[in-house]
Parts: C-alpha cells; sequence; structure tokens
C-alpha cells in the first residue's frame, strides 16, 4: 500500500529540526587547536592586565618630581631592557634607560622618548633629556583589563584573536563544546565507491564525498561513512553500529515511495518520526527521525535535492550540537531573470548572487532538476519559489540563503 505521509513547509520543517532536543559534551583541549571552537565556559580575567607598569617607548623613567625645567642633565642609573626589573627607586634627576615594555621603576612617573636625549660631553654616565611632552607614556596596571571580569563569555565561538587573549594570560588549555560526531550512511544498490569499475545500471556515490565535506565545514567531525545496498536488515544493523558513536547521523537515498526504499521504512518504525514529507522541491521525501535517541537526517539520494536538504536543515541542527548558530545566512533577494515553472510547493534553486546599490539579486546557475550536480560547485545561495500556479514575475522579492564559505 502506498505510504500516506502529511507534508509540511520548509519553515515548519526548519522549526521541527530546532526543536529536536540535544544533549552537549565538552572537552578540554590546548588553546593552539581551538581555532573556531565554541568556549564551554566564560573565561574570566585571572589578574588586572598588565600586571606591572610597563613602558610605551624606548627612553629614560623619571620622577614625576624632576619633570621641569628642561633641557636637563640626568644620572643614568642603570639599563632595563624589556624582561628585567630595576628594583631600586629613582633619587632626584636620577633616570634610568628604559626599553619598550619593559617594567618601569616604582616611582616613575613619566618616560620620556628616546628622541628627546642627547649625550653628555665626557660624562658617560649622564643623558641630556631635552623636552618633557604630555602624558606619561607609561601603560598602567590593570588599564586592559581587571581581575575577575568575564572576558570571553561562554558560547563564544573562538578565533586566533581570543587565542592570544588566552595565551596572553599564560593560558594552555581550556574547555570547549565537542565537536559534533558524524556517520554518513550511502545507500542504493546502484550506487558504486569512486575507484570501482564503473558497472552498467550503476552510478558513482557523490553525495557520500558532497556530505562529508559539507560535515566538516559546518564544524563536525566524520567517524564513519558506510555505503551499503538497499537492504532493511542491513540499514538497521549500520544505525545499530553508529548510534553507539554519533551525535547525528545522515543518510542518503531510499526515502521514497518505492520498495527499495527503506529509510522510510525505518522512519517509520523509530522511535519519533519528525517529518517525511515536506512542501518543498527538491527533496519533498526528506526525512527526519529519532532512532535510538540519535537524530537521523534522511537525506534524497538526488544529488541536488541532498545539498539542499543539507544546507537547510542539517547544518542549522549540526551548529546547533556544537552549541554554535547556523552560518547560513536567511535574507531577501529579488530574483533578476524569467523563471518559468511552477508547482504547487515551494522550489528551491540553487543561484548565485550579486549585491547592487545594497541590494541581492539572485539567478538560478546550471539545473534545477534534483538529480543535477554541475551546479553544486558553483551556487553561493538557495532561493525560493513560492509555491504557485502561475510563474513567479521576474524583479520579485525572494527568500535566499547564503551558503558560507561561498563567494
Ligand atoms: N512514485 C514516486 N517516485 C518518486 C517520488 C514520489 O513521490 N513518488 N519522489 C521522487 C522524488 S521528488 C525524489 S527527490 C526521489 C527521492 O528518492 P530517494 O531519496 O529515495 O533516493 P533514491 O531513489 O535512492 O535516489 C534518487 C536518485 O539519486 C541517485 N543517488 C542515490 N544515491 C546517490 C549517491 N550516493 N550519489 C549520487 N547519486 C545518488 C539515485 O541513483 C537516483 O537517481 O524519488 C522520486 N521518486
Ligand atoms: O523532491 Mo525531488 O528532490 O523534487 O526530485
Amino acid at each position: 500500500m502506498l505510504d500516506q505521509r502529511t507534508a509540511i513547509t520548509i519553515d515548519e520543517a526548519k522549526a521541527k529540526i530546532d526543536a529536536i532536543p540535544l544533549s552537549y559534551h565538552t572537552e578540554t583541549i590546548s588553546v593552539l587547536n581551538a581555532n573556531q571552537r565554541v568556549l564551554a565556559e566564560t573565561f574570566k580575567v585571572p589578574y588586572d592586565f598588565p600586571n606591572f607598569r610597563r613602558s610605551k617607548y624606548d627612553g629614560y623613567a623619571i620622577r614625576a618630581e624632576d619633570d621641569h625645567d628642561f633641557p636637563k642633565n640626568f644620572k643614568v642609573m642603570s639599563e632595563v631592557p624589556a624582561g628585567a626589573v630595576y628594583d631600586q627607586p629613582l633619587g632626584e634627576n636620577e633616570t634610568v634607560r628604559i626599553m619598550t615594555g619593559a617594567a618601569v621603576p616604582d616611582n616613575t612617573g613619566k618616560v620620556i622618548m628616546l628622541e628627546q636625549s642627547r649625550p653628555v660631553a665626557d660624562a658617560k654616565d649622564q643623558i641630556q633629556l631635552t623636552e618633557t611632552a604630555k602624558g606619561s607614556n607609561i601603560v598602567e596596571i590593570g588599564v586592559e583589563y581587571h581581575k575577575d571580569a568575564p572576558l570571553i563569555e561562554a558560547g563564544t565561538v573562538l578565533n586566533p584573536g581570543y587565542l592570544s587573549l588566552l595565551s596572553a594570560f599564560g593560558i594552555t588549555e581550556i574547555a570547549v563544546y565537542a565537536t559534533p560526531k558524524v556517520g554518513i550512511i550511502s545507500t542504493g544498490t546502484e550506487v558504486l565507491a569512486p575507484g570501482q569499475p564503473l558497472e552498467p545500471g550503476k552510478i558513482y556515490n557523490s553525495n557520500g564525498a558532497l556530505l562529508a565535506g559539507l560535515v566538516v565545514e559546518s564544524g563536525g567531525e566524520v567517524v564513519a561513512t558506510r555505503q551499503i545496498v538497499d537492504d532493511y536488515q542491513l540499514l538497521l544493523d549500520q544505525l545499530d553500529e553508529l548510534v553507539a558513536s554519533c551525535d547525528l547521523i545522515l543518510t542518503t537515498g531510499g526515502v521514497s515511495v518505492g520498495d527499495y526504499d527503506f529509510l522510510a521504512m525505518a522512519a517509520k518504525a523509530s522511535q519519533k518520526l519528525i517529518f517525511n514529507k515536506l512542501k518543498m522541491r527538491p527533496g519533498s521525501v526528506t526525512t527526519a527521525f529519532i532512532y535510538k535517541d540519535t537524530p537521523i537526517l534522511a537525506l534524497s539520494g538526488n544529488p541536488g535535492a541532498c545539498f539542499t536538504g543539507f544546507y537547510l536543515y542539517t547544518e542549522p541542527l549540526l551548529r546547533r550540537l556544537a552549541h554554535d548558530t547556523s552560518h547560513v545566512t536567511h535574507s531577501t533577494g529579488i530574483i533578476e531573470k524569467p523563471y518559468h515553472v511552477t508547482n504547487s510547493y515551494d522550489r528551491i534553486l540553487r543561484g548565485t548572487y550579486r549585491v547592487a546599490d545594497g541590494k541581492t539579486y539572485v539567478q538560478l546557475i546550471g539545473s534545477d532538476q534534483s538529480g543535477a550536480l554541475g551546479n553544486l560547485g558553483l551556487a553561493t545561495c538557495l532561493f525560493k519559489i513560492p509555491g504557485s500556479e502561475k510563474p513567479i514575475e521576474t524583479m520579485s522579492e525572494v527568500e535566499v540563503w547564503h551558503l558560507p564559505y561561498r563567494s
């Protein structure tokens, strides 16, 4: 008997994906490996920063009391390179030669820049300071950060700037949300692994490579890839194996209504069916379900539909698993070339966009067919032709999803 399914809209499907309850894991890793990871605990400033008074310039440190009547000769007591400390107080008209970044003696009032000094003939231990200027030229304790201030909030996506901040406080390890572990199962008796000899009626598995790349690009780790023939028991065996190590499982193929569409069958029999029919082309049969507490996104085998289903539903879930938010940005644009195909379902086209006069213009690139894969490398956005009996008017406003890492 033909499978009866309830079709829901793209927005409803996205809301259902956003509502899947998730459990998060954290792990402690080296700061050097933490770029693009999400901080799990707010990092508080461990001590006032900087924690000593340091010179901004190469020059001479003097007391505030001696900061008048220039030019004036000072006695040079010592040289203080960066990293060294002169731990005596400066006396009247005494100075130390100080380098950029070095700690100034405690009672320093000002650093006079090297350019405002000249040697004193026949007096090697003297220096003449020629003029004074506004400003102390000293970085005071705590001017950048005060102890215990929340410096990097939990949930921040770390970048090299944040890693440098952590390193500036001597931190080597931090707690981050664990990278989501993803399993990918490509199904289809017609599907061969690239590298195998081509056989009549068979095609190579291109969705496996597509999804593996997209998962990594979206902050996930591919911990298992499988390619299986259409066999219900084999599919269940693979799901049973992968749920043990995966936070999310992606599958392709086998979600339609055919006799060999075993993902559709597994979804129906699962712990919780989230959806199995969308008012969307391509990928109307895209299916989501929970199997043994693990979310499964069963994408269409058609490459164009698989690509679309990844960006609309999988990427946001993957980012949420990493405690991050989707990097696919949603906005509006103007369709600038005629598109005449109509459908009662919303159609998502793979396109490119350009920005002119503050407006985004989108156009189809390559084919709109679900099975076509020529534009998967070229598309920079997806955009929506709303379901209608009439073709969309050129220059209408449409919903646009900008794809990350593509321009
Ligand atoms: N009687 C009906 N037939 C179909 C319907 C329907 O409603 N009634 N829906 C059609 C639509 S729309 C789609 S989309 C597809 C969805 O099919 P599946 O997701 O079940 O995928 P398959 O049938 O397994 O494959 C579809 C297509 O993609 C090729 N494929 C599969 N896996 C891969 C792979 N890993 N790499 C590259 N290409 C792959 C496969 O050979 C097929 O050509 O169903 C329609 N049928
Ligand atoms: O829903 Mo299908 O992906 O249009 O061919």
